[in-house]
């Protein structure tokens, strides 16, 4: 399992200042940044495109961990990475080539993620798994921040760490959707090494402290 890993999610932030935003959450001493891309088809919410991760890249170092809530994924890949994220998680529920698309995606210089909704099998993700840096569990259904935590969900994170200890495979297990401190420990204690906060983290006032409950937990 790797050492805890906090990404607040851009949702939550104030759209109409972001790269203040995103300061705080470099001054919270984070390392990553969760990015909520949603189409009005796979989700029914619309949120950033290529432009707004282009716009970022050159005011921060943080890594950029983009969650394409898309009905065509395949389609856009390339135009984020092009943007500068530097990894793309991609829903395993719409048909298209996924294994193709995770190749592109390395061919491309990023790092490359599944993801499923709570109401999806584990198992819907187990032919990807040699393939990726990442899978995201869904605790909500996506779409919107502010929803409550699906616990349920951490069952399926405790069957990916059991795969992936039992194959010797080395990817992360992200968790996303309702997260907060309270809840982490749980997660953690069900293979999670990954966590997206939006709501609580952005409501937080004292976001190092927030931070450092997240990754401080053993
Ligand atoms: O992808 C999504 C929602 O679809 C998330 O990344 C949310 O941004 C998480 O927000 P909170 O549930 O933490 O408020």
């Amino acid at each position: 399992m790797g050492s805890p890993i906090l990404a607040p999610s851009m949702l939550a932030a104030d759209h109409t200042r972001l790269a203040e935003d995103i300061k705080c959450v470099e001054q919270a001493g984070c390392q990553w940044l969760h990015v909520d891309i949603m189409d009005g088809h796979f989700v029914p919410n619309l949120t950033f495109g290529p432009q707004t991760v282009a716009d970022l890249r050159p005011k921060t170092k943080l890594f950029l961990d983009v969650h394409l809530m898309l009905d065509n994924p395949q389609e856009f890949v390339e135009h984020f990475i092009k943007a500068g994220a530097d990894q793309v998680t991609i829903h395993v529920e719409p048909e298209y080539d996924i294994p193709g698309t995770l190749a592109k995606i390395r061919e491309l210089g990023a790092k490359c993620g599944v993801v499923f909704n709570p109401g999806t099998p584990v198992a819907a993700v187990e032919p990807y798994l040699e393939q990726i840096d990442m899978v995201l569990a869904m605790t909500v259904q996506p779409g919107f921040g502010g929803q409550s935590f699906q616990e349920s969900v951490l069952e399926k994170t405790k069957q990916l760490a059991a795969w992936r200890e039992e194959r010797n495979l080395d990817f992360r297990i992200q968790v996303d959707g309702g997260v907060n401190a309270d809840n982490a420990p749980i997660c953690r204690n069900n293979g999670v090494d990954t966590f997206v906060a939006g709501t609580a983290f952005f409501k937080s006032e004292d976001k190092v402290a927030f931070r450092q409950k997240v990754e401080e937990l053993v």
